[in-house]
């Protein structure tokens, strides 16, 4: 679990975080949204330990990140895994090259051991064929596959993703969120995700926050965004008509 506990956030004297407070459950999907602009990235930097809020604090299973010493915060940082916007992938590194790096960075573990590791992760996002290939050579929705490998290979305890779903086509971003709501509750893993994706909302929002302008606005399930009268959430949720017919739909539903 995050907890993240009144942080506040500036650059050059403009406030983009406004002291956000709230948590991130283990073993669930947590969803950032709102509009650009409105403090997402900043607030998953911040719960990567990269950026520093001046005020507040963050703590992961009971452990507030300012109080660490310097070897804590790395072992703590090596608990955490992350799947970049756009994946992030090393171009002249092979799939199985790509997510066997941060275990060669990190471990000193013997090879058979990691290549062991390497081919178990890749199987379990459903890439078998794919381990000599390189990232030019397969399809956005692979090297997805391959950068959730990559995040989950160490064990995380935490697993931060950046709009994961970009640049693919609504049937495979489908795919993609699953395949991480799955690993999520699998192995009891404390996962934010910053998107932009509604149907990411409705399918795995276990846990939303919705900020604007770096306060957060709302916060509730993907059941709950139905019925809330928000109208902040409402108009930014429900901004598209189809949106809003299958809001109307599942409100009649209840009825
Ligand atoms: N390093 C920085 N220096 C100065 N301003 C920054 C920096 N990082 C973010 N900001 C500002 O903070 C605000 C929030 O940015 P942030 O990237 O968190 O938005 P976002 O909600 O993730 O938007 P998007 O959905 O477009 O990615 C923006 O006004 C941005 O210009």
């Amino acid at each position: 679990m995050i907890e993240v506990n009144d942080i506040h956030k500036s650059f050059d004297g403009t406030k983009v975080l406004k002291g956000i407070t709230t948590c991130f459950d283990k073993g669930k999907t947590n969803l950032i949204i709102g509009q650009s602009g409105s403090g997402k990235t900043v607030l998953i930097k911040c719960l990567l330990g990269l950026i520093t809020p001046e005020e507040g604090s963050i703590s992961y299973n009971g452990k507030v990140y300012s109080e660490l010493s310097g070897d804590e915060r790395r072992d703590l940082r090596q608990e955490m895994g992350m799947v970049f916007q756009g994946s992030a992938l090393f171009d002249s590194m092979t799939v199985e090259q790509n997510v066997m790096f941060p275990m060669d960075m990190f471990t000193k573990k013997p090879k058979s051991e990691m290549q062991d590791r390497v081919d178990f992760v890749l199987k379990r996002v459903n890439l078998v064929d794919a381990h000599k290939k390189f990232p030019a050579e397969i399809s956005g929705g692979m090297q997805k596959r391959v950068a959730i490998a990559r995040a989950i290979v160490m064990h995380p305890k935490y697993l931060f993703c950046d709009e994961p779903n970009s640049g693919l086509d609504p049937k495979t971003a489908i795919l993609i969120d699953n395949l991480i709501h799955e690993i999520t509750e699998e192995y009891n893993i404390t996962t934010v995700i910053n998107t932009h994706d509604m149907n990411s909302v409705m399918e795995i929002g276990k846990k939303i926050i919705f900020l604007k302008n770096g306060i957060k606005e709302w916060e509730g399930t993907n059941k709950e965004i139905f019925k809330t009268d928000n109208k902040a959430v409402t108009d930014f949720v429900y901004s598209s008509d189809l949106f809003k017919k299958v809001r109307q739909m599942y409100i009649e539903e209840r009825n």
